[in-house]
């Protein structure tokens, strides 16, 4: 962007008066003999063009810009545990694809494990042009230093454009190493991607509490590194595999790390909400904890996991593992039915990408009846037997 220089020297008690009648902006600060430019520079540069001559003086430190034909390719870090691939890699490659549509690029996906012979089954099946793999013995577990060695030498080897990654709990330890390593920006927690007009992806996440939905680029750096929810988008369709393997040498890469694993402690199994197919979520509507039995019976016939809505995490109701929402868990099941909620954005974020949406409540202006397919006008209190009775009537028992 650049900015304005004074030299000094040349300031006068004059010049200064005159100059600070030039500025629109009042940005110049004149004390003690010295002339000094403020935080409210636009670098409108008329201090330059209208003040007297080389008193004032545009200095232009932008960056000189990158070659973008050098860098080719929309790389996938396939995050794995146990040698098992998780879902959000597959679903990253769907809309890797997606882009590279309109780029005209390949898409590529990054295996780190000690065995990836699975993974790189199903990366191929997904349609990926090429896997590259880094199989070791040290990369059973993941660790963030061994890891971002392996992804560093991927990236200068192959120069590419782009870098997705999941926002789960690794992907968020992962991904800024990353950027650091490779001196590159970083957009998190991404809840959609495009293309910008010059080719650039574009990085749109909500920001300031959700009230906006950034646009974030990155026009002069790569790779273009980003992170992105789980059950965002949808997992490519299968198809005949076609695409390369390319096993990286990884003798030569340090496996050295500051981080020694000591003991594995595997963590008590609870029900995902982002995996479930059937979902009920209960908002403030409720009363009392105890109404909550209202809803039982229709969870048994539905074979539904209960979710809810962040007030009810936050008055002790809920376990925050079944918080649907932004600052909660992103859910796409089968079916799913809101009871009295009221459907902010930090909700509706979560789980407008559910394939039948039923709401419930008794403001007809609710905002979560425009992203609902089905809306029911009502007191949950009188509609939720009537669901009940209507199941029981259908046969649902
Ligand atoms: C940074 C930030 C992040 C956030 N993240 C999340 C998040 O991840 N998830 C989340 O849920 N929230 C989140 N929130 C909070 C969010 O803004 C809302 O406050 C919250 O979603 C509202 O929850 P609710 O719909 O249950 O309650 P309310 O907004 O109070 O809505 C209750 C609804 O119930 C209806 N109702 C009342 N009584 C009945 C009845 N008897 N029968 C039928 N309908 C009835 C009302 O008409 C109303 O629409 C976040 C907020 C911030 C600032």
């Amino acid at each position: 962007m650049g900015y304005i220089k004074v030299n000094n020297e040349k300031v006068t008690k004059e010049v200064a008066s005159e100059l600070m009648d030039i500025c629109p902006f009042n940005a110049f600060e004149y004390t003690d003999a010295y002339l000094s430019i403020n935080a409210s520079c636009r670098v409108c540069k008329l201090c330059v063009k209208k003040g007297p001559k080389g008193v004032c003086e545009f200095i232009d430190d932008s960056r000189p810009k990158i070659d973008k034909t050098i860098y080719r390719g929309i790389a996938v870090y396939i995050e794995q545990r146990n040698n098992k691939a998780h879902e959000v890699g597959f679903e990253l490659l769907g809309k890797a694809q997606e882009i590279s549509k309109k780029t005209n690029e390949p898409v590529y996906a990054i295996v780190i494990a000690k065995d990836a012979s699975k993974i790189v089954e199903q990366c191929l099946s997904y349609g990926v042009d090429e896997v590259f793999v880094f199989q070791d013995d040290a990369y059973e577990d993941f660790n963030v230093e061994t890891y971002t060695n392996a992804v560093e030498h991927f990236y200068k080897k192959y120069q590419n454009n782009v870098i997705l990654m999941g926002s789960t709990p690794q992907g968020r330890s992962f991904a800024p190493r990353i950027a650091a390593r490779l001196r590159t920006g970083l957009t998190a927690d991404c809840t959609m991607l495009d293309i910008t007009e010059e080719g650039d992806l574009l990085q749109i996440r909500p920001a300031f509490g959700g009230n906006i939905m950034a646009k974030i680029n990155t026009p002069n750096n790569r790779p273009q590194l980003a992170t992105i929810r789980y059950k965002m988008f949808n997992k490519p369709n299968k198809v005949v595999p076609f695409g390369k393997v390319t096993y990286e040498e990884t003798g030569n890469l340090s496996k050295e790390s500051t981080i020694k694993m000591i003991e594995k402690i595997e963590k008590p199994k609870v029900n995902d909400i982002s995996e479930a197919e059937v979902i009920i979520a209960v908002g403030r509507a409720f009363k009392k904890q105890k109404d909550l039995e209202l809803i039982e019976p229709l969870r048994q016939k539905l074979n539904a996991q209960i979710a809810c809505t962040r007030p009810l995490v936050e008055n002790g109701w809920f376990d925050n593992r079944l918080q649907i929402g932004l600052s909660g868990r992103t859910v796409k099941p089968k079916l799913l039915i809101n009871l009295g909620i009221s459907g902010s954005v930090h909700f509706i974020e979560g789980m407008k990408e559910s394939e039948l949406i039923i709401s419930v409540n008794q403001d007809p202006n609710t905002k979560l009846f425009d992203v609902s397919h089905y809306s029911i006008i009502g007191d949950i209190y009188e509609v939720i037997p009537k669901l009940n009775d209507l199941l029981k009537e259908i046969g649902v028992v």
